[in-house]
């Protein structure tokens, strides 16, 4: 997959295809929250995502609240098709595991 930055009307468009999904300080960002007990299990789903796709999320836990950063260091830390992808791949394994966009 291409590693070049995404266009901002690429990126704006793929935005309204990830509600909740935003850019803050440079990352493709998106908190959930859930009980307690499923975020260990979602956050072994992602990881193994990650590693299949070999791209991977700063990911910070804070009791049920489970928060995702996405940016392609090999793009000079841009947001590129990478990016999108494997927050359309976390959205998923989110619903599948029961955790809610955080307000
Ligand atoms: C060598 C290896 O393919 C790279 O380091 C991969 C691994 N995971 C990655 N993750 C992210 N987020 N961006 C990258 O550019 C990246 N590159």
């Amino acid at each position: 997959m291409a590693t070049k930055p995404l266009t901002d009307a690429a990126l704006e468009k793929a935005l309204t295809d990830l509600p909740g999904w935003s850019i803050q300080e440079g990352e493709l960002t998106k908190s959930f929250k859930g009980p307690r007990s499923v975020v260990p299990g979602l956050y072994a789903a992602v990881a193994a995502a990650e590693d299949e796709a070999d791209h991977h999320a700063r990911i910070t836990i804070l009791y049920g609240t489970i928060t995702f950063g996405l940016n392609t260091h090999d793009a000079g830390g841009a947001i590129t098709a990478k990016d999108t992808a494997m927050a359309a791949r976390i959205e998923a394994l989110a619903a599948e595991h029961g955790v809610q966009t955080q307000p």
